[in-house]
């Protein structure tokens, strides 16, 4: 599939219809999911025939991308059950196999499982501090090929160091540097919508 293919389906998908800031549920746009599973199957064959976890998965878009793209198996993982029936709905729509779990991903066991690549667009920490960590954390304990995943450019160091020294990552790569539109959708947003700074990571763990 093409990448304006790809991004064009993802386009069409339903997003959060009553969001909650305290999860830091904000919808990953088209342009960057799609870039981003596109890069892992096309540069480093990590979605076509690959298990594949998205993590935080609100409405299914980036597990969806990987199914597109020809995963064996996507299993998408999210805390809050309103956003897991708006990605079984996406999931329905595009006639796409998504397997959901409601599931803090603090508590994830996922031992005896296999996944290949996570994908995620975690939270990035704003309300609750070190969400985004907790997500890579985890995300490099279950995944045995590779990790894609966002984090705020301004946090660079402190992920790369906390990737490589505590959570056992054998390389930390940025991929690229990506502008993540945020859309009005909560009552303290001053303006219509604001764009921040957003590494698109590639993490492989240690032993891959
Ligand atoms: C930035 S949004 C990701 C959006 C998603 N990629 C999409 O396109 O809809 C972060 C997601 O993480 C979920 N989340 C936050 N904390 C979580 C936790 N502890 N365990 C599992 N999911 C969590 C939120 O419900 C939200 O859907």
């Amino acid at each position: 599939m093409k990448l304006k293919q790809l991004e064009g389906l993802l386009g069409d998908l339903q997003q959060f219809s009553n969001p909650k800031v305290e999860l830091e549920q904000y919808p990953t746009g088209p342009h960057i999911a799609s870039r981003m599973l596109f890069t892992a199957e096309n540069s480093f064959g990590d979605v076509g025939d690959r298990v594949v976890a998205d993590f935080g998965c609100g409405c299914g878009t980036l597990g969806i991308a990987a199914a597109l793209l020809g995963a064996e198996h996507v299993v998408g993982i999210d805390v809050d059950s309103q956003s897991l029936e708006i990605a079984s709905a996406n999931a329905e729509e595009l006639e796409v196999e998504l397997n959901l779990v409601q599931c803090d991903l603090r508590n994830l066991d996922f031992r005896g499982q296999i996944v290949d690549t996570v994908v995620m667009n975690p939270p990035f920490g704003t309300r609750k501090k070190g969400a985004d960590m907790e997500f890579l954390r985890v995300a490099l304990a279950v995944a045995s090929q590779a990790v894609y995943s966002l984090h705020k450019t301004s946090t660079r160091e402190h992920v790369k160091r906390a990737a490589l020294r505590d959570f056992n990552a054998g390389s930390a790569e940025v991929l690229c540097e990506l502008r993540y539109d945020v859309p009005h959708m909560y009552k303290f947003h001053k303006k219509r919508e604001v764009d921040i700074a957003v590494d698109l990571w590639r993490f492989v763990p240690r032993g891959a």
